[in-house]
């Protein structure tokens, strides 16, 4: 029996990998392109919608990314930030998310002239009026930004510095992101470094679009403390036709470490990443007891929300909402937040609404 959408809905969810420029409404983008001159695809919002959709579905990583472009052309002034930002937020509270990590990167909002800590300061502005919204409504929601960087570029050090600058400041941490073959995170040392050296979190797009090595970086030769997909993880796990699972030393760290695996199923479909969320590895690392989240990844491009990945899973692999409540806590305890909070979270908002929900 597969949990409805109502339940997944009114559950207490925790969002760690969802991008804001892959989250806007496809109204907000018709109106601010019309206010900037920027052409669309499509100027019907239905239409925009499912362009969206179908040119982020061609299997290539690549494909996928170059649909940002028409996002990005109305994200490079301090009010289209803070009003996609707030939108953000209003969007992830009606869905039923109490906590979570929007990614973006300042580098790429500067073309009107923004410097990075303007752009900065109007997404945090902009996260903080949603919040307060939602407040106003009756909602609890944290949101904080995670700043990317991003792996073909070489802005990675200057936004790992913003990270720290911000970082009590509405900033929970970094990322790296972009195009994963041809582009390793060994690039980004130095970032890396910076980051490790005050004590800063971080995250890497590591094992989407390319395989084992790229995971073994990101971990071992960068110290991410969590994979952005890693979905390729699978890649070091053998499955006899008798007896238990084999994993490789990879493998084998990434479950032993609690290193969070940051999934996001309908987007490694639409990447090739997958063949289909039936087959997705989340299975497979869920009985293995990996550190699974699930995530949306690009709400707009994949056209999902939290709830709607989890209805997917659950309906894919029959789970329910003890398992949904599972994976909540596990991306709960990965969130780049204090212990306090983090325990907060658990005992006094996930426990109790799902219990409330009977699970
Ligand atoms: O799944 C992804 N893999 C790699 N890069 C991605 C993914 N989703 C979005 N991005 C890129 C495109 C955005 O412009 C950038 C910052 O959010 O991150
Ligand atoms: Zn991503």
């Amino acid at each position: 029996m597969s949990v409805g959408l109502e339940a997944l809905q009114a559950a207490p969810k925790v969002s760690l990998h969802d991008h804001l420029d892959g989250g806007l409404r496809p109204e907000t983008i018709i109106e601010l392109a019309a206010e900037v001159g920027h052409e669309l695809p499509a100027t019907d919002a239905r239409e925009l919608r499912r362009w969206f959709v179908e040119s982020a579905s061609s299997g290539s990583l690549v494909r996928y990314l170059e649909t940002f472009k028409h996002t990005l052309a109305v994200m490079q002034t301090q009010v289209h930030l803070h009003r996609v930002a707030r939108e953000f937020v209003e969007d992830l509270a009606a869905d039923g998310v109490v906590y979570a990590e929007a990614r973006w990167a300042p580098e790429q909002h500067l073309l009107s002239g923004l410097t990075p800590r303007q752009a900065v300061e109007a997404v945090r502005d902009g996260l903080e009026a949603g919040a307060q919204a939602c407040r106003d409504r009756g909602r609890t929601i944290i949101v904080r930004q995670l700043l990317t960087g991003m792996r073909h570029a070489s802005a990675s050090r200057e936004i790992a510095e913003l990270a720290v600058d911000y970082r009590h400041d509405g900033v929970a941490g970094f990322d790296i992101a972009g195009a994963e073959a041809g582009h390793p995170p060994t690039r980004h040392l130095d970032a890396f470094d910076y980051l490790k050296r005050n004590n800063a979190y971080f995250t890497v797009h590591a094992g989407e679009a390319f395989g084992l090595p790229s995971i073994w970086e990101a971990l071992q030769l960068c110290g991410a403390n969590r994979l952005g997909h890693g979905v390729r993880i699978i890649d070091d796990i053998t499955v006899p036709d008798y007896g238990p699972p084999r994993l490789g030393d990879l493998a084998a760290y990434v479950r032993n470490m609690r290193i969070p695996l940051e999934l996001c199923p309908s987007s490694n479909v639409q990447t090739g990443a997958a063949s289909s969320i039936a087959e997705h590895p989340i299975g497979l690392l869920t009985d293995l007891r990996f550190r699974v989240t699930v995530n949306c990844d690009n709400q707009l491009m994949s056209d999902t929300t939290l709830s709607r990945e989890f209805a997917k899973v659950c309906e894919a692999f029959d789970y329910d909402l003890e398992d949904v409540r599972w994976f909540t806590i596990n991306a709960a305890k990965s969130a780049f937040h204090s212990f306090d909070l983090r325990l907060a979270l658990i005992e006094e908002v996930i426990k109790p609404g799902f219990a409330r929900l009977g699970a």
